[in-house]
């Protein structure tokens, strides 16, 4: 259940028998079950969460002791207490206080000279339009609504990556980014979720609200999941997907000097052409590119040194809360039929049930 659970509060066997796609109801029922009936968790998912060792698995063992219907909040309360709690800590020992500020502001200087005067500024600054934006910025279209554009100074590259290393060097454990990306950090549990907002508003949501008029949550991104992913070793790379988002901003931070990694865009999730070669973006440090969460993307083979980037899930309540109640379709559905031969580079192993027989059609040996 990609996006739906990122705080991994539930058990995995929460999930089972639910598909893809639940419904709100269908949610809400099984919680009502989950409340009713014993301790969800079962040997297997404690170890899921032991074995990830991250700031939940310390709420799970100690849940593991205890039975009844209160279980849940109790352990919503632990957890968001928790998390407070390693904001807190982290915000005394933080390299650079301003980055992980309650109130903070976008500074100048960490912006490109371009973009300075219209997203510098703190949360009471009025936004300004996407279109100002994508002009100053002289943004690159590389597909329909996926741009590419220079946003951060190499310096503020720098700190935030000096932020995830000692986070990283402590001895605090982690949870990973998301369900694909093991390596890296959610920056919202460092204290950077303000910062974040105030890219949003600043930033993506202008952003999306003119690039994606046409999409219903357009005018409506409200909150976030942040992260940065890691690509440390030759070969990482990162299977074909669509992400748990709206929107998402993806940024490269470094480090300098990495080679291949780049981000391949494929057609749309519920696309008749969703597994179609689109375009593909060279990450280069400080540029960002902007794309729907429902484009199908993935990262190419790192071929030398390190790749972090900083990736905002941009999401919005109004629209998540429409499509589970049933008032509008969820991203992406009703699924068109695909109409040509997916192309090879866009196959994902994890999300194609046809994925092995796609290629063996597609082996050069093959009928081709
Ligand atoms: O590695 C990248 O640039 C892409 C990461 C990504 O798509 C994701 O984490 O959702
Ligand atoms: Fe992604």
């Amino acid at each position: 259940m990609h996006g739906v659970d990122d705080a991994y509060f539930c058990g995995g066997s929460f999930w089972d028998g639910l598909g893809d796609r639940p419904t709100l109801r269908q949610i809400a029922e099984r919680a009502v079950e989950t409340l009713r009936g014993p301790l969800p968790l079962d040997e297997a998912d404690r170890e899921r969460w032991r074995g990830r060792g991250g700031r939940g698995a310390a709420q799970a063992s100690s849940l593991s002791q205890h039975r009844g219907p209160l279980w849940c909040r109790l352990a919503a309360e632990a957890q968001a207490a928790g998390k407070l709690r390693v904001v807190d800590e982290y915000r005394r020992m933080a390299r650079c206080p301003d980055l992980v500020a309650p109130a903070p502001v976008l500074r100048a200087e960490w912006l490109v000279p371009a973009l300075r005067p219209l997203v510098a500024g703190d949360a009471h600054a009025p936004p300004s339009s996407g279109e100002a934006l994508l002009r100053a910025a002289r943004a690159e279209p590389l597909a329909d609504g996926i741009v590419a554009f220079d946003l951060f100074e190499p310096r503020f590259c720098e700190l935030l990556l000096a932020e995830a290393d000692a986070d990283e060097a402590s001895l605090a454990p982690h949870d990973p980014p998301n369900t694909m990306n093991r390596g890296g950090l959610i920056v919202n549990e460092i204290g950077l979720e303000p910062l974040m907002d105030l890219l949003l508003r600043r930033l993506i949501a202008p952003l999306a609200a003119h690039l994606y008029s046409a999409e219903p949550f357009a005018a409506s991104l409200d909150h976030h999941h942040s992260f940065v992913v890691a690509y440390r070793h030759r070969g990482d790379e990162l299977d074909m997907h669509h992400d748990a988002s709206e929107a998402t901003l993806n940024v490269c931070l470094g480090r300098e000097g990495f080679t291949g990694g780049g981000l391949r865009f494929c057609g749309r999730f519920g696309g008749e052409a969703h597994r179609r070669n689109v375009a593909v973006a060279d990450h280069a440090v400080g540029r960002a590119t902007l794309h729907l969460g429902r484009q199908r993307h993935g990262a190419d083979d790192l071929t030398s040194g390190e790749r972090l980037n900083l990736i905002v899930w941009a999401r919005s309540s109004a629209f998540r809360a429409a499509a589970a109640y049933g008032y509008i379709a969820p991203d992406g559905y009703p699924k068109e039929p695909e109409q040509a031969r997916p192309d090879l580079e866009c196959l994902s192993l994890a999300n194609d049930d046809d994925y092995h027989e796609q290629r063996a059609r597609q082996a050069p040996s093959g009928e081709g």
